[in-house]
């Protein structure tokens, strides 16, 4: 079984247990769940560095990354440094995240909040709005084409966009008709942790002018990340190249300098 499978298996656990502890309807009645929300796309474009900036303590392929910081105080840091967004990753289990992450993050920015988590069941949606999210992700990878397509409409009723994550042009192409507001090419495969960018070159003229395009996952480089958006991404999730440093938020500042100049 890969990683990715187990990882999908214990979620159906979690989340079953999840909501026999907290129903829809009280998810509901939570104080940030009627909240106007913010547009990752069009906060990437106005902010124009474009980088989705990630909180993340560890993860299946890095057993610790960063297990030191509060999360106020990345998040902030990633903010006053020129982040346009902030994802933060929610599963516990695999890569030591939580809601109350989120949360925490919602408090601290009003930067558009991403949740990252393997999301299979529209619940893990409503309590993405619940905890202070303005965006979700869905992994093309883990879902059939009528899932992501009811799982995104489930997003827009509560005006959260859809960050769709793709790792191959099979994926890309049943993804493409599922509404979503940006497609993510994620460099690394999930099942086996390898790290390419060319599958970010690859499929870039693959996604419609429509759609917002990002590309994920080990970047570090501004030389690469300089070429990527010569080919039209307007996106960088960057997790691990901040994480790992003692402060997030300078690591960042000091990644925009070299890619700006
Ligand atoms: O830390 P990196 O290599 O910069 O990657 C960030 C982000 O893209 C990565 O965490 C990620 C991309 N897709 C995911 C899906 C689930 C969990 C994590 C991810």
């Amino acid at each position: 079984m890969s990683i990715l499978d187990q990882i999908i298996r214990d979620k159906k656990t979690e989340v079953q247990l999840r909501k026999s502890l907290i129903p829809e309807s009280s998810l509901e009645g939570f104080g940030l769940f009627d909240r106007p929300t913010t547009s990752m796309r069009n906060s990437l474009k106005a902010r124009n560095t474009g980088i989705i900036a990630e909180h993340k303590r560890r993860s299946p392929s890095k057993a610790i990354i960063n297990q030191k910081g509060s999360v106020s105080e990345i998040v902030s840091g990633y903010s006053k440094a020129g982040a346009g967004a902030i994802s933060v990753l929610t599963d516990g289990k695999y890569f030591g995240g939580s809601l109350d992450d989120l949360l925490l993050a919602r408090a601290s920015t009003s930067l558009p909040l991403l949740r990252k988590e393997f999301i299979i069941d529209a619940y893990q949606i409503l309590e993405a709005k619940a905890y202070g999210a303005d965006a979700i992700l869905l992994i093309a990878a883990v879902l059939t084409k009528e899932e992501l397509q009811s799982l995104c409409s489930s997003a827009h009723a509560l005006n959260l966009e859809v960050l769709l994550e793709v790792h191959s042009k099979k994926e890309l192409e049943f993804s493409l008709h599922a509404g979503a507001d940006l497609i993510g090419v994620n460099n690394r495969n999930l099942k086996t942790f390898e790290v390419s960018l060319d599958i970010s070159r690859e499929l870039c003229h693959l996604i419609p002018d429509a759609v917002g395009k990002i590309s994920e996952s080990g970047l570090g480089d501004p030389m690469e990340l300089k070429e990527l958006k010569q080919l039209g991404y307007e996106g960088f999730l960057m997790g691990e190249t901040f994480m790992k440093t003692a402060d997030p938020g300078n690591a960042l500042r000091e990644f925009l300098k070299k890619t700006e100049g």
